[in-house]
């Protein structure tokens, strides 16, 4: 039975996202009507009661944070709009995991993974890059199964990094907004320099890693998506398709197999 109507969850180390899916097609991949965000580690009831619309639905998530999943379960059997509350582990998930840990595997990475592996042109594998607290680059074969990837660390968890592992590195706020000069000169601008165009790089040295060991006929289709997506997509010198919330309609398309 298709679930047209659903609230498609993403807990994250850093923000939990919400998204209201309507009239939800699978063929299509329908986009969510409307998401809310707030913080994994200051979670904003009152603003995500403002946001639910007056529906009662039935809530679907992918958690990599227990404490906040375990919140939200609370809230979700108080919340009169919450019809039932399901949280997805990687059996549940529609893809095929070639792997031999399956259960490690964030379910983030997976439900992203689902995603694309419906996006994706069916002759052609599909390479997934998720940049939130840890950027993720991950594979899924031209048959279709998530083969695993790289975790990296994000540019705010590398810079946190910097200043708690050193004396005199100072805790910087990331500023995204612009483009740092390659050439700082202070500490902050070379610790902005080396944040940004060293995950860059990172990235797209990643990808070309993981594209060379998937060893395709057809070149992989690259998906971006994550809350950092906008700063590292138009550096990447390379044929990318920068997706909103993936997760979520990983998430969403998965609600439809249960
Ligand atoms: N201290 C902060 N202040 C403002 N924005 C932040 C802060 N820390 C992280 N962010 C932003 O929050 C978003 C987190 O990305 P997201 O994909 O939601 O990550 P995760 O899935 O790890 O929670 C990013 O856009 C990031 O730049
Ligand atoms: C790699 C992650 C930390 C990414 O989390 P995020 O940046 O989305 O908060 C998460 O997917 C996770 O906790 N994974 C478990 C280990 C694994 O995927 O192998
Ligand atoms: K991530």
């Amino acid at each position: 039975m298709p679930v047209e109507s659903l609230v498609a969850i993403d807990i994250g180390n850093t923000r939990v996202h919400f998204a209201l899916f309507e009239n939800f097609h699978a063929d299509e991949v329908t986009p969510p009507v409307s998401t809310f965000s707030y913080s994994t580690y200051s979670s904003d009831i009152q603003g995500l009661r403002n946001w639910l619309s007056g529906d009662t639905l039935p809530w679907y998530t992918v958690s990599v944070h227990r404490s906040a999943l375990a919140s939200l379960e609370a809230f979700s059997k108080i919340e009169p709009r919450v019809s039932s509350f399901f949280a997805f582990d990687h059996k549940k998930l529609p893809i095929e995991i070639a792997i031999p840990s399956p259960e490690k595997v964030g379910l983030d990475r997976l439900a992203a993974a689902v995603a694309a592996n419906h996006m994706r042109q069916k002759d052609r594998p599909a390479i997934v890059v998720d940049a939130g607290t840890a950027i993720t680059v991950d594979a899924v074969s031209a048959q279709g199964e998530f083969v695993g990837g790289a975790i990296l660390p994000g540019m705010r968890t590398s810079a946190k990094a910097l200043a708690s592992q050193t004396d005199a590195l100072p805790q910087i706020t990331i500023d995204l907004e612009n483009k740092p000069a390659a050439i700082g000169t202070n500490t902050t601008e070379a610790m902005q320099s080396g944040l940004f165009w060293g995950s860059v790089g990172a990235v797209r040295e990643t990808i070309r890693r993981v594209s060379d060991q998937l060893n395709s006929d057809k070149p992989p289709q690259i998906f971006f998506s994550g809350g950092d997506v906008n700063y590292l997509a138009p550096w990447m010198d390379l044929d990318i398709e920068t997706v909103d919330h993936l997760v979520l309609r990983g998430v969403a398309l998965a609600a439809q197999t249960l």
